[in-house]
């Protein structure tokens, strides 16, 4: 036999012999035997046959180690050194070959070595027909995971089919499960006629190996799928959705999440991970096609929305300090009081509805780092009435007012005898305002007592031209509108604190309104500020980079602080549009 496994070199053996022969018949000059030599004592060919012996050689060896018994065969060794002159040399390895690390390597490698690592795999079964040529086994060793797979009833055929295999999970990591797959058998168990509910419970009550018969599908899918970032935009309990082809692989998340859409072939249903468990298998969840419909259906099954009516305010200023911090923030509980009373409007007025929310179930990301020769990102502070948005923004600027400043609001009320223009406020006709909001050049803005107030984009960037970090606060409804590839706002969420934290903390502290002064916080101010913030994070969460609890002054300055920082330093997910170089805001 020219091939045999303990064999080496026996092609080359060979080719040796049949060269003497034809060397012979050579000298006798034999018609063509001459080439027939060269051809035979070419380089080429010679190495060709080298590489294939060498090939050969490892043909069907797997990489073993050589001995399972390292150990002892270093306990030989050292034996055998013993007995040698004891040079400095064999002193040196034998101090070595007993050093307890090398011990402790070698018996860590005997250990493996022993092991047999390849599941045991029951054997094919022998009374295959002969027509099932088209048919797979395939046999999958499960560890208390789930399979990965979801299957289906085919509507006409009533075959039981691979519906999807779940990205990461065991059926994907086997390489052997195809969506399309046609399942026959389920661990001996015909599946014609069975419900899938009842295979799936075949499955589950198996451990182990799983086997599965199968008619591989004919096309299989080309996955030519790029991985996508999208923030969710609502929230989404598989458990509690009838309509997902299976609860069990279901993803679920809340708003502002950040996942990781590994599969959108399914119209319907996409595979998804979030950013904070990448090495998760994937779940599925509603396309944004599919949760925008759900959220519509919600919609309109809800009770009308009472519209937020959020607060009004007068002019304020805090002429007194040596920092001057303009903004219009002012409290609205009191205010709110005596306006029910008198009939006043107080309801802020804002170019864009929460509904534009509801029309954008996911939002797609990607990972921003601000360049440092880019302007600042906008701060944008968020929270209810009197949870300290204020005291925290006014301790900020004061902290380093050349770093930070707010934005000096508009208005078309009269200046002030004591006031300067550009510093309270920017004084504007009516109708300058009116131009202003009309070509959207305003974050929001409000009436109170017949004239205007609002927040300009050209007062930020005046801010951000300078260098400085621009902080404002806005209401919740005007968070969408400062959402742009120019401002790239980072939103700020002031939560207050538990009421019972809050009694204590805000014991000495006062509400500051125009009606009244130095009003203790009361049991239904603190009621107020919990309800309007649980309202505000449902319907606004999903835009907060960022919350800090507003419990302990010191520390939550202390947050804002490395939080403004953060945006401006660290790599955050921003809205995909506000990268793009054609971005329209
Ligand atoms: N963590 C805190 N502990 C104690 N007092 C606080 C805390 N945070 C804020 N305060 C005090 O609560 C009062 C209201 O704060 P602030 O004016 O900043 O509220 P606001 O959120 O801006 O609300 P508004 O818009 O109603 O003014 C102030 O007297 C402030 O000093």
């Amino acid at each position: 036999m020219l091939y045999s496994e303990n064999q080496d070199n026996v092609l080359f053996h060979v080719l040796t012999l049949v060269l003497q022969e034809l060397s012979l018949l050579c000298k006798r000059d034999v018609n063509g035997v001459g080439m027939l030599y060269d051809l035979l004592r070419s380089r080429w060919l010679q190495a060709l046959l080298k590489i294939y012996e060498c090939l050969h050689h490892y043909l069907g060896k797997r990489p073993v180690p050589i001995t399972v018994q390292a150990c002892v065969l270093n306990h030989e060794v050292v034996e055998l050194l013993h007995e040698a002159p004891q040079s400095g040399e064999i002193k040196e390895l034998r101090r070595l070959l007993r050093a307890p690390h090398l011990k402790a390597l070698l018996s860590a490698h005997d250990t493996v070595a022993q092991k047999d690592f390849e599941p045991t795999l029951p054997p094919l079964p022998d009374n295959i027909p002969e027509n099932e040529e088209a048919m797979r086994i395939v046999c999958l060793v499960k560890n208390k995971q789930p399979l990965g797979a979801t299957i289906k009833r085919h509507e006409i055929t009533g075959d039981i089919t691979v519906a999807r295999v779940i990205h990461g999970g065991l059926a994907d990591k086997s390489g052997l499960l195809y969506a399309g797959d046609k399942l026959v058998e389920v661990n001996g168990v015909p599946v014609e006629g069975l419900e899938p509910e009842q295979v799936i419970n075949i499955l589950a009550l198996s451990e182990g190996t799983v086997m599965f018969k199968l008619i591989p599908v004919s096309d299989r899918p080309v996955s030519n799928q790029t991985t996508l970032y999208m923030r969710a935009m609502a929230d989404y309990w598989p458990l509690q959705d009838p309509a997902i082809p299976c609860a069990d692989a279901g993803l679920p998340f809340k708003k502002g999440e950040i996942l990781q859409i590994v599969d959108q072939n399914d119209a319907f249903w996409w595979q998804a991970r979030r950013v904070s468990d990448l090495c998760a298998c994937a779940g599925l969840i509603p396309s944004n096609h599919l949760l925008k419909r759900k959220q519509r259906e919600f919609w309109w099954s809800q009770p009308s929305q009472p519209h937020l009516c959020l607060k009004s305010e007068e002019e304020f200023g805090e002429s007194g300090q040596r920092v001057f911090i303009a903004g219009f923030r002012r409290s609205m509980r009191l205010c709110r009081r005596k306006s029910r009373t008198n009939q006043q409007s107080c309801c802020a007025q804002y170019s864009s509805s929460s509904y534009s929310t509801l029309a954008a179930p996911y939002e797609e990301v990607v990972r921003y780092q601000r360049h440092p020769a880019d302007r600042n990102r906008l701060i944008v502070l968020v929270g209810p009435a009197g949870v300290g948005v204020n005291e925290l923004r006014r301790r900020l600027i004061t902290s380093n007012p050349q770093q930070f400043q707010s934005a000096v609001p508009h208005t078309t009320r009269v200046q002030k005898s004591y006031e300067m223009n550009g510093r309270e406020y920017h004084y504007v006709s009516k109708e300058t305002f009116e131009n202003m909001v009309y070509t959207h050049r305003m974050l929001e803005y409000r009436e109170y007592r017949g004239y205007l107030y609002g927040t300009s984009v050209d007062a930020v960037r005046t801010v951000l031209d300078e260098g400085k970090i621009c902080v404002v606060d806005l209401e919740p409804q005007g968070i969408q509108v400062a959402r742009t590839h120019e401002l790239k706002p980072y939103i700020i969420f002031i939560k207050p604190s538990s009421i019972s934290c809050m009694r204590q903390s805000r014991k000495n502290a006062r509400i500051i309104t125009d009606y009244y002064v130095n009003m203790k916080f009361k049991e239904e101010d603190l009621q107020e500020m919990e309800d309007s913030a649980k309202k505000m994070e449902a319907q606004f969460g999903q835009f907060f980079d960022q919350v800090i609890v507003n419990d302990d002054l010191q520390e939550a300055s202390a947050q804002l602080l490395s939080a403004v920082h953060r945006a401006q330093d660290e790599p955050q997910w921003v809205p995909t549009t506000w990268i793009c170089s054609d971005a329209q805001p």
